[in-house]
């Protein structure tokens, strides 16, 4: 496991190191922890056992959370955590909904079991599809997070969808992407990147482009499947599939559609009841669906908007300089003619001379537009496609992404910070409205 930590002897000793405390937690109790906004925060388990959203803690290890983490170390039969004393908050709590997560486990273990055990039946040998809905800020990605670790523990790998373009976990936001999950996900680096399946929409809300959302959606959905085919023992363990807190309006529609394209078979709605008879109510007519409420946890933590915004620009830096500053990205110089920027929607459909008399040209969402390079494009980030033509871009992934740090117009030349050097994967490049400012 690739801790932040040291895997023996405490906290450094100077003068100004906080003090230590320890804190002893009963069975089936939690430590709600919210890291310092300025200083990172070591602890150890010092007896006991004890899990991170559905990782086990090593006994005796010093781990060192980053600035601003909000997290719980949930023990099920007691344990004593040793701690620096400089949170911004800590407190233990008795009362989790940790019982009926664990439940949820159980059943969707007994279903992989039942699907390992059909492997030549095509519709058995599928394990569970679920899918976690609820308002922002109800604990979705967390409970994903324990499913897919509780799971991983078992010896499954299960497929780890995020839908989330706001919050999302696995890679930068802005996008939609999918992982298997091979071990219990640590709880400072999170989601490994290895090998993340990626598709960029490249703004963290639908609303900019809610048909270009829904196509990338179908795309994730029918590579997966495909992966699936060919792949019994991933189609077995199934998936966890994380949204987005948008659950009114059009947020309302995405949820259906992704729980239509995905073809899910367990739906978790966290924290809101009426969100959950609604969806009882639509999904009746779809007798292998199971519509599952579950009740938040007093521990998610509410986020503003501002928090937010911060953690998109954090994920970004961490994208290219690593969560300890521990990556060194390359900068790199093109011409202008090597690269061809392109976005999606905007253009009109078709030109006004081509419409019928008093018609407006409308804007088509999934028309692919050549974006000019210039000034305006300075603090981009831009995705890196795996399109090798132009007409296979809308339906390509992304191999990773770089960031515009200068543009020399006299001299045509652009520089840009990629993870790595090299020549790029592809010249064709997408942009949307992620950009970043290094602080
Ligand atoms: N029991 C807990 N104790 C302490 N912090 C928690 C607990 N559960 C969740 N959190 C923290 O609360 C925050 C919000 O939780 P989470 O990201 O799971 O919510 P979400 O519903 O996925 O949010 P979003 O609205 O972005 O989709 C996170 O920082 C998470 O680490």
């Amino acid at each position: 496991m690739a801790y932040g930590g040291t895997p023996s002897g405490p906290p450094a000793a100077s003068g100004s190191s906080p003090a230590m405390k320890q804190v002893k937690l009963e069975k089936e109790s939690e430590l709600r922890i919210e890291v310092s906004f300025n200083s990172s925060l070591r602890l150890r388990l010092l007896n006991g056992t004890a899990e991170i959203f559905g990782t086990e803690m090593p006994p005796e290890n010093w781990l060192i959370f980053p600035p601003r983490m909000k997290f719980a170390i949930f023990t099920w039969y007691g344990a004593t955590i040793e701690m620096q004393d400089n949170t911004e908050t800590d407190y233990v709590a008795d009362e989790t909904p940790m019982i009926s997560y664990v439940n949820v486990h159980a059943v969707l273990e007994g279903r992989r079991n039942r699907a390992k055990a059909s492997p030549s039946d095509s519709d058995a040998s599928q394990g569970p599809r679920v899918i976690v809905v609820g308002p922002t800020d109800s604990g979705k990605s967390t409970l994903s997070r324990m499913l897919l670790s509780w799971a991983a523990k078992q010896g499954w790998k299960p497929t780890f969808v995020d839908l989330d373009i706001g919050q999302g976990s696995i890679t930068l936001p802005g996008c939609i992407a999918a992982s298997p999950i091979e071990m219990p996900i640590d709880p400072v680096e999170g989601i490994p990147l290895e090998m993340p399946l990626v598709y960029f929409f490249g703004h963290n809300t639908p609303t900019v482009n809610a048909d270009l959302y829904r196509v990338l959606v179908k795309e994730l959905a029918q590579i997966l499947e495909r992966q699936f085919a060919g792949n019994p023992e991933s189609r077995a363990a199934g998936m966890v599939i994380n949204t987005m807190g948008f659950i009114d309006g059009l947020g309302y529609d995405l949820l259906l559609h992704a729980i239509d394209t995905f073809q899910a078979t367990v739906v978790l709605v966290l924290g809101q009841e009426k969100l959950c008879s609604m969806l009882k109510d639509v999904l009746k007519r779809k007798p292998n669906v199971d519509v599952v409420k579950l009740q938040k946890s007093g521990g998610v933590v509410s986020r503003n908007s501002k928090f937010r915004a911060s953690a998109r620009s954090q994920r970004i830096r961490e994208y290219f300089y690593g969560l300890s500053n521990d990556l060194s990205p390359h900068s790199s110089i093109a011409n202008f003619n090597d690269l061809s920027i392109y976005k999606v929607g905007g253009g009109p459909q078709a030109p006004a001379s081509a419409l019928p008399i008093g018609a407006q040209p409308v804007a088509d969402p999934m028309r692919l537009v050549p974006v000019n390079i210039n000034r305006d494009l300075l603090n981009l980030v831009l995705a890196v496609s795996f399109a090798k033509e132009q007409d296979q871009i809308l339906s390509s992934n992304i191999a990773g992404f770089i960031w515009i740090t200068d543009i020399d117009i006299p001299r045509k030349k652009i520089t840009y910070l990629a993870p790595s050097g090299g020549e790029l994967p592809s010249k064709f490049l997408l942009m949307g409205s992620l950009t970043w400012i290094e602080t």
